[in-house]
């Protein structure tokens, strides 16, 4: 059994709905991201896991016990959950050690608070030899990491993350979210991040629950959301996306850039075709179809440039395609399409 089961959980604040009927289930010793635009209800969902707020309908299943649903909800204290808040929130006063230690007290390990597990939980978090550090003399990276081990010390049947990274800046980011991706894995934490960097979820999580306006809409790994987003939207939110009209008839995928492989079967119809800048290819001007450059995006490791393709019938269409080389604006240039679409039906 999952160790986190959400089902059907909703939640309002006076007349304002909020959570519409969540469900997740995160598997054992996965990390689970909840991605959504600010303000869809991602924090409030992880307060009603913890029991910091009361879900007015639905349940949540910590290891086999329900500690939220009808007429139950179990206190905060004792659900047996870890909350990493968006900055560490260590104790000031206290060592590295200490702060450790204080989330041994009255977990599981509650009779082995030895230096010996703090130094086990601070090696998983690659700060051995950090002990006597107070936390004013880490960075803010290691202090998320030390909020990360003294989460883990009482191990908790979950480890709630909320947006852990955002206050970092971007140059530390990465190192700290794979860091902390490794020490819960090397825990064997089951775990829920919340955050609304696509980016982080895709490259962190083992799990990727896209949630829209108080519900998941898709739950998937990496991958399948990325590959097989439900709709345009999600399309939209987990990545850059080229969407153009498309007419699917017997099985093709039927666009002003040529017929394209469908992703996944669909049944005939009108609709739009999702496909991702990486499937844009150029190729030399006069093979493929002509495309103008109208723009260009530079993002340090690789670029982009968005084109207008002259497709059949003189159609302008705007596409936008990954480069490594310089584009100069105005340039034509020639494009394939590699690789199959998805589609959704309805209005282009
Ligand atoms: N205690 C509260 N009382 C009233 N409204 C609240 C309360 N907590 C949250 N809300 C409202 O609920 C909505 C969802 O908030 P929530 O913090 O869950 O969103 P979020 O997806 O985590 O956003 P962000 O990414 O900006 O943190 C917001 O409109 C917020 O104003």
């Amino acid at each position: 059994m999952s160790p986190l089961q959400i089902r059907g959980v909703t939640k309002a604040f006076g007349a304002q709905p909020v959570l519409r009927g969540v469900d997740l289930e995160v598997p054992s010793g996965r990390l689970a991201a909840v991605l959504g635009p600010s303000g869809c209800g991602k924090t409030t969902l992880l307060r009603v896991v913890a029991g910091f707020e009361r879900a007015d309908a639905g349940s949540v299943v910590l290891a086999g016990r329900e500690v939220t649903g009808p007429g139950t909800h179990v206190a905060p204290e004792k659900r047996r959950v870890a909350v990493v808040p968006q900055e560490g929130a260590l104790f000031p006063h206290l060592t590295v050690a200490q702060n450790v230690a204080f989330g041994l007290r009255g977990g599981r390990g509650a009779r082995r608070t030895s230096a010996a597990r703090v130094t086990e939980l601070l090696e998983l978090v690659g700060l051995r030899g950090y002990e006597e550090r107070m936390p004013a003399q880490l960075s803010g990276g290691q202090q998320q990491r030390v909020a990360v081990a003294r989460a883990l010390a009482p191990q908790p049947d979950v480890v709630l993350l909320d947006e852990p990274f955002s206050a970092l800046d971007a140059a530390l980011r990465a190192s700290v979210r794979a860091d902390v991706r490794a020490a819960l894995h090397a825990a064997g934490a089951t775990a829920v991040l919340v955050t609304h960097d696509q980016e982080e979820a895709l490259s962190t999580a083992d799990v990727v629950a896209v949630m829209r306006d108080g519900v998941v809409v898709q739950a998937g790994t990496p991958k399948e959301v990325y590959r097989f987003p439900r709709d345009v939207e999600v399309a939209r939110f987990v990545g850059e996306a080229v969407v153009i009209p498309a007419t699917v008839r017997d099985g093709v995928v039927w666009t002003p850039l040529g017929h394209l492989p469908l992703a996944q079967s669909a049944p005939d119809g009108v609709g739009r075709a999702v496909l991702r800048p990486e499937q844009v290819h150029l190729v030399p001007e006069g093979e493929g179809l002509s495309a103008r450059v109208v723009d260009r995006y530079f993002y340090g490791h690789d670029a982009s440039v968005a084109l207008e393709v002259r497709c059949p019938g003189d159609v302008l269409l705007p596409v936008l395609c990954r480069t490594q080389g310089e584009m100069p604006e105005g340039d034509t240039v020639g494009v394939r399409i590699a690789g199959p679409v998805t589609w959704f039906p309805g209005a282009a």
